[in-house]
């Protein structure tokens, strides 16, 4: 269900409170696909996408969420309704950040009396209480902050227009600020069943990856396993990931982490509403 039908600027998705109270969610699309990452690889589900995120990650795989936010808004009972549609057992809700929407918990309420089991996909900067089954937390390292050496990438389809610079002065020093926030994460992993997937650009990920976990562990009153920490190499499209996942498989086998791939690009590259 393709439901990208305006643009917003993006301070209003974050900012707005009006909209962000209300029981409509700024839904980018919903799509019925495999769990492409995670613990959960392989499983079907219903992804719900929303629009509007508070970071600004260069790599963003999902740009019209984040960079140049496209969305309909749409109420709790259609988006309920959309997701009855198919026949699966799992719902996971991503955006974007979906915790900033705070009608998230209303959804996650309704999907949860429903009987669904539900994986929220976050940044780990913003925590809410809602029936979540799983907390998917990708915190976000510093190779992820935009510069003009790294800036938003083109889809291999050329969907969208992307200029190369677009907000990246604007928004490296927010996105710097704001990328880790010590006591959001461990309330997430408190409340939550959570996996911490980091995304991996490279060696030099992995002394911040290893640093964060120091600090999350003093911060939290919750155990770190080797099993809750993936290493996901960084791609949005085949031929990065072809690049960037045989040394992020090593790392995770150095460091006794897991490594997860990116099922969803092996099988559609960078397809919409995959
Ligand atoms: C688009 S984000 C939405 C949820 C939330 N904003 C977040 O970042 O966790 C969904 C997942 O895709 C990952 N991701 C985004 N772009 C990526 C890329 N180019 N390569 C690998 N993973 C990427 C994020 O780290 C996150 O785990
Ligand atoms: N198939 C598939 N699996 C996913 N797991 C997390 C995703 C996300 O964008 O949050 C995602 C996605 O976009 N597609
Ligand atoms: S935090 Fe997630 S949605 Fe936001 S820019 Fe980064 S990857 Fe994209
Ligand atoms: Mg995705």
């Amino acid at each position: 269900m393709p439901v990208s039908d305006s643009v917003d600027r993006s301070d209003e998705l974050v900012a707005d409170r009006s909209n962000a109270t209300s029981d409509r969610l700024p839904i980018n699309e919903l799509f019925y696909s495999l769990q492409g990452e995670g613990v959960l690889a392989g499983v079907p589900s219903v992804f719900v996408r929303t629009s509007g995120c508070n970071l600004r990650c260069w790599f963003c795989d999902s740009y019209h969420t984040s960079w140049e936010p496209t969305h309909a808004w749409l109420g709790l009972e259609e988006v309920l309704a959309e997701v009855e549609s198919y026949d699966a057992d799992h719902v996971v809700l991503t955006g974007g950040e979906p915790l900033l929407q705070e009608a998230c918990v209303d959804l996650l309420e309704a999907l949860d009396e429903r009987g669904y089991h539900t994986t929220v996909e976050t940044n780990g900067t913003i925590y809410r209480d809602a029936p979540i089954d799983l907390a998917s937390i990708s915190p976000k390292l510093r190779t992820s902050t935009p510069t003009a050496e790294r800036a938003p990438a083109r889809a291999t389809d050329g969907r969208g227009e992307r200029t190369p610079d677009a907000g990246t002065n604007e928004w490296a020093d927010r996105h710097e600020d704001d990328r880790i926030d010590l006591a959001a994460l461990s309330a997430l992993i408190e409340r939550y069943e959570f996996q911490l997937k980091f995304v991996v650009t490279g060696d030099d990920d992995l002394a911040e990856i290893l640093a964060l976990l120091d600090a999350l562990e003093d911060a939290a009153d919750a155990g770190i396993r080797s099993d809750d920490i993936l290493l996901m190499p960084e791609g949005a499209n085949r031929q990065r990931l072809a690049e960037t996942r045989e040394r992020t498989a090593e790392l995770a086998m150095e460091h006794g982490f897991r490594y997860t791939p990116r099922l969803h690009v092996d099988l559609w590259n960078d397809a919409p509403e995959t």
